[in-house]
């Protein structure tokens, strides 16, 4: 990071947990990675079907290039029990990064997701010895028996994390999403092989935001103050396992906006388009700022083994005394989507980009 307080410059911002969406959506989506500000996007493969196998993660982001070529697209399998340790093999070698793992039922698209971590062993023995990244959705279903609900899910998942570790100590996992205190110090006690991303809303949100508020609901929910403060003091110490994935996740906005006796709103919020000004923005707000260019870039790609290479370009924020995100969107019926942040004013804007120095 460079510049004063008027302007700032980040080497290659990277997104490491993003919903890209197919069809037409994708394609009113896709492009704002670039107009956030981000060059690097980490795949997530929960479309309808899901992304399951090599062949369709190489289609997915054949059409993802197709929509937008300058974003470097790092892709991802969906973990089900047609995944075989054969098809790991075959997806390292074609260049597919990670396995995202989702608890049955706890979220979008997650009707196929796992029950037991113990079945997928050989798979993950595979995915160690080939360098793949487990990427966990970090909760537990909700069950009324033993008191478990969308505010203790996460903690109730953690000894599953550390279980995975302690049997595949050198297998690269990322817990996706943090939102609780006990999340942070459980990923700082294991070792240099577990990370975990942060989103921006989870550093900005409680609980109080999205109790009757739908634009404010994701999964993971946001939790206690005391939980969004352990995210904005590990951000501030600057911990290089923790990092950005900002699980921007585009839902139409009569999906958002309308809840009826039968069907609740969706889940995910979608910070995309304004990611980079909205990140600078709330870091600054907590004393972080000058852990920005670690937090979106620098710690994840070292941790993924992406680094930024000198001749890679450099973003620019320029401070702005108050520029709101406008509440209208983007795109028009089945793919119109409205931000995260919409309505309120951001502190920071994109300038340009420019050559990094060498
Ligand atoms: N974050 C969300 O609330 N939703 C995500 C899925 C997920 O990451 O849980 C989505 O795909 O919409």
């Amino acid at each position: 990071m460079s510049g004063a307080a008027e302007t700032i410059s980040v080497a290659s911002p990277a997104d490491f947990h993003v919903h890209l969406r197919q069809g037409e959506l994708a394609k009113v989506v896709t492009p704002h990675v670039r107009q956030g500000g981000f060059s690097l996007a980490y795949v997530m493969p929960n479309l309808k079907p899901p992304i399951t196998n090599t062949e369709q993660a190489l289609l997915y982001r054949a059409q993802l290039q197709a929509i937008d070529p300058a974003v470097e697209y790092l892709m991802t399998l969906y973990l089900s029990p047609e995944l075989t340790p054969e098809e790991i093999r075959k997806a390292a070698a074609a260049g597919i990064t990670g396995v995202k793992s989702y608890p049955r039922g706890v979220t979008t698209n997650s009707e196929g997701g796992i029950e037991s971590y113990d079945a997928y062993d050989a798979v993950f023995a595979a995915m160690e010895e080939t360098g793949m990244v487990l990427n966990l959705h970090g909760e537990v279903p909700s069950v009324a028996e033993t008191n478990i609900c969308v505010l203790n899910a996460e903690p109730a998942f953690l000894p599953h994390l550390r279980k995975l570790h302690a049997k595949f100590p050198k297998l690269r996992i990322v817990l996706e999403h943090a939102t609780t205190r006990a999340a942070v110090e459980c990923v700082k006690s294991l070792g240099d092989t577990v990370a975990c991303t942060i989103t921006a809303h989870h550093l900005a949100l409680t609980v109080d935001d999205w109790a009757g508020q739908s634009w404010n609901f994701c999964k993971p929910v946001a939790k206690y103050p005391d939980d969004r403060m352990a995210l904005q003091e590990v951000v501030r110490e600057g911990h290089p396992r923790f990092f950005l994935g900002s699980d921007s996740a585009p839902h139409p906005f009569q999906a958002k906006a309308t809840a009826s006796p039968t069907h609740a709103c969706a889940a995910g919020l979608y910070t995309s388009p304004v990611l980079l000004p909205l990140v600078a923005h709330l870091l600054e707000s907590f004393g972080a700022l000058d852990k920005l260019e670690g937090f979106v870039s620098t710690h994840g790609r070292a941790f993924y083994g992406r680094r930024a290479s000198a001749s890679d370009r450099r973003v620019v924020l320029r401070r702005v005394s108050s520029k709101v995100v406008g509440i209208e969107g983007y795109g028009a019926g089945p793919t119109h989507v409205v931000p995260f942040w919409a309505g309120k004013a951001i502190g920071w804007e994109l300038v340009e980009e420019r050559e990094q120095e060498a």
